[in-house]
C-alpha cells in the first residue's frame, strides 16, 4: 500500500504525511526532502543555481524510484509533482497506489502561505498578501485539473491535522 497526499503548496501534505505514517507505523516519505538529500541542496537553491525544469526532472525521477520500493509507505508529494511529466499517469497506474488530494480554500492557503513563502520559490517574491491570492486562485485553477483525478478528495479547510489524519485511517482501513 503506498498512500500518496497531493495538493497545492501549504495544504498539508507534508504535516499530514508526518503524522499519518506514524499511526499507520508505516515508512514517511517526503518527495521534496529526498530530492534535497540527493541534490545536497534546499529546493530554493535547485530552482536557482538550476532551474525549475531541473527541479521537474528530477522531482520525476525520484518519484519513479520511491514507487519502485517494495514496502508500504505514505508519501508526500510536492505541489507542482501531478501536474508535470507523466507523474499522474504513474501514479493512476500503480495499483499500490490510494491518491488523495487535500484540498484547501484559496484565502486559507494564501493565509498559511504568506508567512511561509521564502522557502518556496514560485512564491518567494510575490510582495503582498493580496497579489499572493490573485496568483494562488489562478495557479490552483490550472492545477486543480490534475488534484481532482486523485482516488480520494478531501475538503480540508476547516480542519484540524488530527481530524485529517483520523477520517484519513477511516477511510483507508
Ligand atoms: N490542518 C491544518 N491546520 C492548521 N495548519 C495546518 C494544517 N495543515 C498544515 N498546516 C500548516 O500549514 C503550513 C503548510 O503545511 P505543509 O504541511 O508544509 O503543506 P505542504 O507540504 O502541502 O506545502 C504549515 O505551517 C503547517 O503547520
Ligand atoms: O507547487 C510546486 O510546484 C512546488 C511545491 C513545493 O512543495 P510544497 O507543496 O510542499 O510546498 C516544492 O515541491 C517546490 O517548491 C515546487
Ligand atoms: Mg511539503
Amino acid at each position: 500500500m503506498k498512500i500518496v497526499l497531493c495538493g497545492y503548496m501549504g495544504s498539508g501534505k507534508s504535516s499530514v504525511g508526518k503524522l499519518l505514517a506514524s499511526e499507520l507505523g508505516l515508512e514517511f516519505i517526503e518527495l521534496d526532502q529526498e530530492i534535497e538529500k540527493i541534490e545536497k541542496r534546499y529546493i530554493s537553491e535547485i530552482f536557482s543555481e538550476k532551474s525549475e525544469i531541473y527541479f521537474r526532472k528530477k522531482e520525476s525521477e525520484v518519484l519513479k524510484n520511491v514507487l519502485k520500493e517494495e514496502k508500504s509507505m505514505v508519501i508526500s508529494l510536492g505541489g507542482g509533482t501531478p501536474c508535470y511529466a507523466n507523474n499522474l499517469e504513474i501514479l493512476q497506474q500503480n495499483e499500490e497506489v490510494t491518491l488523495i488530494y487535500l484540498k484547501v480554500s484559496v484565502e486559507k492557503l494564501t493565509d498559511r502561505l504568506f508567512s511561509e513563502k521564502a522557502t518556496r520559490p514560485l512564491i518567494a517574491e510575490i510582495s503582498s498578501e493580496e497579489k499572493l491570492e490573485e496568483f494562488i486562485r489562478k495557479h490552483l485553477f490550472e492545477r486543480q485539473f490534475y488534484y481532482m483525478q486523485s482516488d480520494l478528495i478531501l475538503d480540508t479547510t476547516t480542519m484540524k491535522l488530527t481530524e485529517i489524519v483520523a477520517i484519513l485511517k477511516e477511510k483507508l482501513m
